[in-house]
């Protein structure tokens, strides 16, 4: 009889080295078989057939596919409800494990739940891994209240300071090559047969220079610099890159302020894990209380990018076209949308979910919180951002805007701006301290 199998569940880590799961199937002794599910769940609910992640997505299966080949192996990839997919494999495989790293969503702490009890039922073990943070679950702790923290910067001194080698250090994959599962190729199913369209994109290089790094404390703010910032998010968000790996080389940097950036992003990771209610509410509650406008017709105009706030319109434009936005650009469209049109900050969270190619829950609702005020940042809701001096500090050029709008100087073709910058900040400000009691 076969051998009984050790599986690989992939999802956002879609990668053959330095990977915590893999590694730790690997070395299970028993032979190694990646595999991979199109979620039906996730899938169905993008209404855009050309969303750019799906064909990210089938290009980097397919990658691992060849690369499994290489090595006389396979991925066994399906299309389906993961429930469903689960129950097929175990009657397909002999299986003595499955092998999988943590995801912090609620959606997929459910999931892995239901799967994990499916595979008992069999007697068939379910080991779960930290691989896409440094640090998670009860990591990084207070140190006076043993709870987590609920302020960037405190935690971020901690998180800093328990940083060492230890938790830098690859998982030596390609040690254990000889034991993947020997097969035949199996298929990958076609972006078409699951009901998407091809798009061709740009994908951005998997690595970052030492020399961005050096500098990105001086320009990480300038959206017109296109080095001036990684661009590595969308390999974070899907795991074609190491975040160890990645966070040994900004260690070593002379600029530790990169570093700081991943650590924001472990951040909002255990922010959700320890608070999911920010999945729909706010942070601070009270800040459901605000009354926001909801104005359909201006929220098209901020979704278009035709507000007549050219950082904005920029910004927005950026997104839309290539599924990308730079970091300070997002900070001043999700403010302009939140404070100037009073929009509830989840609308717009919604609609960045739907473009950006780095989508990340934890990452996404964190900023969109941050901009409302309504998150774990200890800065207060009057903070509003004006357009016209964030333009003036971060492209005074207009070369980012040019890039983007490059009608912004023809008044016959460059709307008016659609209200009035100081007029809506006191509007905002007037609704917030209504929502939250503070008149
Ligand atoms: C309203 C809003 C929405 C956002 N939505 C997302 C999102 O869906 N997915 C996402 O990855 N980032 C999001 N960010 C954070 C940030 O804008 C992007 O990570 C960054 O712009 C990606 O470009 P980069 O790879 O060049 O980043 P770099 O500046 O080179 O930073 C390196 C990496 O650090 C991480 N990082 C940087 N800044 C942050 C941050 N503030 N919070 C968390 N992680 C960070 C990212 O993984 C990023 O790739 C959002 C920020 C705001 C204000």
């Amino acid at each position: 009889m076969a051998e009984p199998l050790s599986l690989v569940w992939l999802r956002r880590d879609l990668r053959l080295h330095d990977n915590a799961a893999l590694y730790h199937a690997l070395r299970s002794g028993k032979p190694v078989l990646p595999v991979f599910i199109f979620d039906k769940v996730i899938l169905d609910a993008l209404d855009d057939k050309h969303d750019r992640r799906v064909t990210f997505l089938v290009q980097e299966v397919e990658r691992l596919h060849d690369e499994l080949a290489k090595l006389g192996s396979a991925i066994y990839v399906e299309y389906g409800k993961p429930e469903d997919v689960w129950k097929a494999i175990v009657k397909k495989y002999d299986v003595e494990a499955v092998y999988t790293n943590y995801d912090y969503e609620t959606y997929a702490k459910d999931r892995d739940k239901a799967i994990g009890a499916l595979l008992d039922k069999t007697g068939i073990g379910f080991h779960s891994y930290k691989d896409q943070t440094i640090f998670d679950h009860d990591e990084v702790l207070s140190k006076a209240k043993k709870a987590p923290y609920t302020v960037f910067t405190p935690y971020s001194k901690t998180w800093h300071a328990k940083l060492n080698e230890f938790y830098l250090k690859s998982y030596p994959t390609e040690k254990y090559k000889k034991n993947y599962y020997q097969t035949k190729p199996l298929p990958v199913p076609s972006l078409k047969s699951m009901g998407f369209e091809s798009v061709t994109d740009n994908i951005p290089a998997r690595t970052v220079s030492d020399k961005v790094l050096d500098h990105y404390g001086k320009t990480r703010d300038f959206p017109a610099d296109e080095d001036g910032t990684s661009q590595l998010s969308m390999h974070l968000r899907f795991g074609t890159i190491s975040i160890r790996e990645l966070a040994r080389q900004a260690h070593e940097a002379k600029d530790k302020t990169f570093l700081n950036e991943l650590c924001w992003r472990d951040f909002y990771f255990q922010v959700l894990d320890h608070f999911p209610h920010v999945e729909k509410h706010s942070f601070r509650r009270e800040y459901d209380n605000i009354k926001w406008r909801n104005n359909e017709a201006e929220f098209e105009k901020w979704c278009k990018g035709e507000t007549g706030f050219p950082i904005v319109d920029a910004g927005m434009r950026q997104l839309n076209t290539i599924g990308w936005m730079h970091n300070r650009v997002r900070m001043i469209t999700a403010s302009f949308l939140c404070k100037n049109l009073l929009i509830d900050w989840r609308w717009g969270e919604a609609y960045f979910g739907k473009k950006l190619r780095d989508y990340d829950l934890s990452a996404n609702n964190g900023g969109w919180q941050w901009a409302a005020g309504s998150g774990t940042d200890a800065s207060p809701y009057f903070r509003v951002f004006s357009p016209e001096s964030q333009t003036k500090k971060f492209d005074p050029k207009g070369e980012y805007i040019k890039r983007w709008v490059p009608e912004v100087d023809d008044p016959d073709k460059y709307p008016k701006p659609m209200v009035d910058a100081s007029e809506t900040r006191q509007r905002a400000l007037d609704a917030y301290k209504k929502g939250l009691g503070k008149e």
